[in-house]
């Protein structure tokens, strides 16, 4: 579905990603970890259509990925995607208005009821039926996050970006977040991208994990060269369950807890 060739990413001279080529199947839930300025987020940008790659191709279908982020794709980051001055339902709408009145940002009448209902149903999903006119600072952090993936998917798109979308959250909430997130990917047959920097949920929730990483080191130069893809892990739900495991296992080891 979606397939990069020869992906490069630089800044001027500083390299950050070099030579990813990956295919990504429909209905995949990868996840991408590495080390902090890898380049995690750098790619996921490149795939919303937020930035240009340097050097490459990204294909969605066998064409070009078009240069703006269209509706096929969705994106939640950390922190930051609601709008505080809106109410849960203002938000919602607030995509369906620029997708469909896009110099308004406004939907009137039988368009405007329609796009309510829609918003009435896709927060039901995420459980925000009963929330639909709190402010997001009448919100937890969870409930804000849940509105963010609302707000992403009420586009319907094919494909849905995560930069980080649990970091901020609980252990308790992100426990819940991860049932949620299982739920809307297998319901919305969603192909997934997911970045993270916590193991255990790249291979809790993925089908497929990949980790960045630089392959070569120049002490002297340290930007000449970027990181690639080291790891490509294709999860069946046995391998899942006891890579699982096993990263329990080691993260106890590495902390000297066991
Ligand atoms: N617009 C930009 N101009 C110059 N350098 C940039 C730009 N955007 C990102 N970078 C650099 O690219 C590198 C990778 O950044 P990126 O945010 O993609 O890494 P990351 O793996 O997501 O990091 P983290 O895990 O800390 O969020 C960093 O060194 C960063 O400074």
């Amino acid at each position: 579905m979606l397939s990069l060739s020869n992906v490069w990413v630089e800044y001027g001279e500083k390299v950050v990603l070099e030579r990813i080529s990956l295919d990504i199947a429909e209905g995949s839930f990868v996840s991408i970890i590495g080390p902090s300025g890898a380049g995690k987020s750098s790619l996921l940008r490149v795939i919303l259509g937020q930035d240009q790659p340097s050097r490459g191709t990204i294909t969605l279908d066998g064409e070009p990925l078009p240069k703006e982020c269209g509706p096929d794709r969705g994106v939640v980051f950390q922190r930051y995607s609601v709008f505080p001055h809106l109410t849960v339902l203002g938000n919602t709408l607030l995509g369906l208005e620029f997708a469909q009145a896009p110099f308004a940002a406004r939907l009137f009448g039988g368009a405007r009821k329609a796009a309510i209902a829609q918003a009435g149903e896709m927060l039901a999903e995420v459980g925000l039926a009963d929330s639909m006119n709190l402010y997001p600072s009448e919100m937890s952090g969870g409930m804000q996050q849940r509105l963010a993936i609302a707000q992403a998917l009420i586009k319907r798109p094919r494909i849905l970006l995560l930069d980080e979308p649990f970091g901020a959250l609980d252990p308790g909430i992100r426990t819940d977040m991860h049932a949620l997130i299982t739920r809307l990917w297998r319901e919305f047959g969603l192909t997934i991208v997911m970045v993270t920097h916590d193991i255990k949920e790249a291979f809790g929730l993925g089908t497929r994990v990949l980790t960045l990483d630089k392959r070569r080191h120049d002490p002297h130069a340290p930007h000449r060269y970027g990181a690639g893809v080291i790891y490509d892990i294709a999860l069946t739900r046995k391998v899942q369950a006891e890579a699982e495991a096993q990263v329990v296992g080691i993260t106890i080891d590495t902390f000297g807890n066991n």
